[in-house]
């Protein structure tokens, strides 16, 4: 199958359609999920575009006890500092449910890129496939810290990122190939500057977004106009 065929692209007029609809498919996903494999393992974008979605969980009803979450990329920076995506995740959602803390795996990216992706490699070790992964897609294309111009590097389920474009320059991300073991995938498209992204995704350009083809394909979440 093609790139292009295993990408589903999802419409919407307006910010809160999306992300109405973001929040049945991640509610949706967890209730399968749960009910096939008594739990419900999802992994997180960081950024600011889920958080609206995020501040929409915090008041939904969902089976919390059974859910595991992760996340997919976090900077190094202190644990409460305002842009590491852990903190904005608590403060928009996790904090405000009854999910076990022993099942929040925050990335400890205060422990620097290096040690930090270590010890997250070994979190995420025997963790079986993921449910549903959300990503973002930043301005130059990249998704998770999988940036552009980049070496992948699929050495561990946990990688460090040196030299990012976007501050701070060390992260650490899930890899690439760790992304991919995943039933679902959910793009969430949106904020300024992000058109010449999707155009080049949509024209078959190998954007860091292109790296994410699990067997299943992946679903973007955008507005309308975006693929006019
Ligand atoms: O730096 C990051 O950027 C992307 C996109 O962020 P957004 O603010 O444009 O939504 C995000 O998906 C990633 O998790 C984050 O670390």
């Amino acid at each position: 199958m093609s790139l292009n065929a295993q990408t589903r692209w999802h419409t919407f007029q307006s910010q809160e359609e999306i992300n109405q609809a973001a929040l049945h498919r991640i509610l949706a996903a967890a209730d399968a999920a749960i009910a096939k494999y008594g739990n419900f393992l999802i992994v997180l974008a960081g950024g600011s575009t889920p958080k609206a979605v995020y501040q929409l969980l915090a008041k939904a009803d969902a089976d919390w006890a059974n859910w595991h979450v992760y996340h997919n990329d976090d900077r190094c920076l202190p644990v409460d500092h305002v842009e590491r995506n852990s903190k904005m995740a608590r403060d928009a959602w996790l904090s405000h449910v009854a999910i076990p803390e022993h099942q929040i795996h925050d990335i400890p990216a205060e422990l620097g890129n290096v040690d930090g992706a270590k010890a997250y490699a070994q979190t995420l070790a025997g963790v079986r496939t993921f449910d549903l992964v959300i990503l973002g897609l930043g301005e130059d294309g990249h998704t998770a810290s999988l940036f552009p111009g980049h070496v992948v590097n699929n050495t561990a389920d946990a990688v460090p990122v040196y030299h990012s474009p976007k501050p701070p320059a060390d992260r650490i991300t899930i890899s690439q190939d760790r992304l991919n073991n995943t039933h679902e995938v959910m793009f969430l498209v949106t904020g300024a500057g992000k058109q010449e992204a999707v155009d080049q995704w949509r024209a078959g350009v190998a954007i860091p977004a292109t790296l994410i083809q699990p067997p299943q394909g992946v679903d973007v979440y955008c507005f309308g106009v975006q693929l006019a």
